[in-house]
């Protein structure tokens, strides 16, 4: 066919180096940038192939998200907004790694497991952030859905999320909103100022919001949002890209993980309200410094428990007998899970680490709320349940506690991007939320106290020798490893740790929590040991904390 020997033309121009493997992991394919650039050949030649195969438009978006300026990566969007499919990541590696003279023979194995028709119309939206290697990766994906016969359409810089919305907006003939950003922001911010306009007695203190945008695409398109808020939020833009480095000592990554407010901002004021976004603004942390300069993390399991405890209030305000639920993974804070289950009587549910994971059990739900501990997260509503909402609002025979609280879902609805956790509408949401409750970050942030943790890492020969269950929660093999985590956990007060294989570095995770940080250090730090002696450690034996 005319279209494979334009393949085997185009793709000389994106060769393979000899020797790289490469595996969509987690989040995509995500390496140093110079070695991506047939992987985005490739990828636009999968979208295009996707496309064909679900008659729907497919995206395709440029980024490495929190990694480093010199790091790239790519991720493809399904019809609905969605990550792609596993058996589609499996086609992706194998499309990834063939070599270059196996190519067309990987690519028609793929057409032909699939049952292609390739004379089927193919559509492809494509996104980039702003890493400077960004620009040349996006026109290679580009060339690869040309050199199949498929459209494509550039959106240029957008954030993850926006281009997740784009995609479901296509496939939806427009119900989700416009496919435009234009559209985007009308959506999201007309929401929003509905939302808050009856809360007329906002202070300006209320009003503003300390925003670190860890010099990346979140803060350009927050830039391009202002002037449709109305000024009912005020934001203070620090680290837009001006100046400092992208996720360079600033950003959601870092403030989760260090514990600290970013570089770059300006002085954060006692009980001002911060929050931080990452790389591609697909996550987003909350934070303040109290009067005694203490530092406060507001994370994703202190948004799902803001979030789902107002959801779940609305939903009985307005007499709607629907399901909800909080989706977590092991790393949620104990405290948070025993919050929800035990005060605000809130169905969890755990998964495996991963928003993919996450997002399908939600969709189990009427409302479905889903965070990483880290921040990426949203709200699931069930077609069902936004129907009956719907049904409530425009209702005229029921009383005004009930249609308040209907009206309030309704606009909660069109607040939240529900194809994928959106740092800009999960602000818009928890900005809405503090508003209508009158409530402070310190207020929001005594809701629970958490437990005090440690995350460590440890280097061993293979991490695939920990297989683990229970969402990752006990480790299956090695033989001997689970029986020393027990036994470690049960010498310290309300304790709990677990190992598993990280999906995205070469290294597996250990985390540990305890009535104490000292407690919570030193059962990370025995459990690393613990690892590093069944599971096969390399290097120097982890060391104590203190
Ligand atoms: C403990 C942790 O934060 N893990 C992160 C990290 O996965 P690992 O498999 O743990 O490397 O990267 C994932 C992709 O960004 C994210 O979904 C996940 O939450
Ligand atoms: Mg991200």
């Amino acid at each position: 066919m005319a279209e494979f020997q334009e393949i085997s033309k185009l793709s000389a121009l994106h060769p393979k180096p000899a020797g790289l493997v490469l595996q969509y992991g987690t989040s995509g394919f995500r390496t140093n940038a110079k070695q991506l650039d047939h992987i985005m050949f490739r990828m636009g030649l999968l979208a295009t192939v996707r496309s064909k195969k679900t008659k729907a438009t497919i995206g395709v978006m440029v980024t490495a998200s929190h990694n480093p300026e010199e790091d790239n990566g790519v991720k493809l969007v399904d019809p609905m907004g969605e990550m792609v499919t596993q058996d589609w990541e499996e086609h992706a590696t194998q499309l990834a790694n063939a070599d270059q003279e196996d190519l067309l023979t990987a690519l028609k194995n793929i057409i032909e497991k699939e049952a292609i028709n390739m004379s089927q119309e193919a559509n492809v939206f494509v996104g980039k952030d702003t890493r400077s290697s960004s620009a040349s990766l996006s026109q290679a994906v580009l060339d690869g859905v040309s050199a199949l016969g498929g459209h494509s359409k550039d959106y240029g810089l957008v954030t993850t999320p926006q281009l997740h919305y784009m995609v479901c907006c296509q496939n939806t003939q427009g119900k989700y909103g416009e496919a435009t950003v234009e559209g985007y922001y009308t959506k999201f911010c007309q929401a929003f100022i509905q939302l808050t306009k009856n809360t007329s007695n906002r202070t300006d203190d209320q009003k503003h919001l300390c925003l670190d945008g860890a010099n990346g695409i979140g803060a350009l398109k927050v830039r391009e949002m202002e002037s449709h808020l109305k000024k009912e939020l005020q934001i203070s833009l620090n680290n837009d890209g001006s100046k400092g480095r992208l996720n360079h000592q600033c950003g959601a990554d870092y403030v989760k993980v260090q514990q600290k407010p970013p570089t770059g901002a300006h002085r954060i004021n006692p009980g001002e309200r911060c929050c931080s976004f990452d790389g591609d603004a697909d996550r987003i942390v909350y934070y303040y410094t109290d009067s005694e300069g203490t530092f406060h993390l507001l994370d994703g399991d202190k948004m799902a428990t803001l979030i789902s405890t107002f959801l779940k209030e609305l939903l009985t305000q307005a007499g709607l007998d629907l399901k909800i639920a909080v989706v977590q993974t092991a790393y949620a804070n104990g405290s948070s899970t025993h919050y929800l289950e035990n005060t605000m009587k809130v169905l969890v549910r755990c998964t495996k680490t991963g928003v993919k994971h996450l997002h399908h059990v939600a969709q189990e739900f009427d409302v479905g709320v889903y965070f990483e501990a880290n921040g990426h997260g949203t709200v699931l509503f069930s077609k069902a349940a936004e129907e009956k909402i719907q049904q409530l609002a425009e209702d005229t025979n029921v009383n005004d506690e009930r249609k308040k609280a209907a009206l309030l879902l309704r606009n909660t609805i069109n607040v939240i991007n529900q194809t994928v956790g959106d740092a800009i509408s999960d602000m818009l949401l928890i900005e809405a939320i503090l508003a209508i409750k009158g409530m402070t970050i310190q207020q929001w942030d005594t809701i629970y106290t958490d437990l005090p943790n440690r995350q460590l890492k440890v280097k061993v020969a293979d991490r695939r020798v920990i297989d683990t269950t229970d969402a990752e929660r006990r480790a299956v093999t090695p033989a001997g490893l689970q029986e020393a985590i027990d036994n470690l956990v049960k010498k310290y007060r309300q304790a709990r740790s677990f190992v598993r294989p990280s999906g995205t570095e070469d290294v597996v995770r250990v985390y540990a929590e305890a009535d104490t940080q000292e407690s919570a250090d030193a059962l990370a730090h025995e459990v690393s040991l613990a690892v590093y002696r069944l599971a096969g450690g390399v290097g120097d034996e982890p060391k104590p904390l203190h």
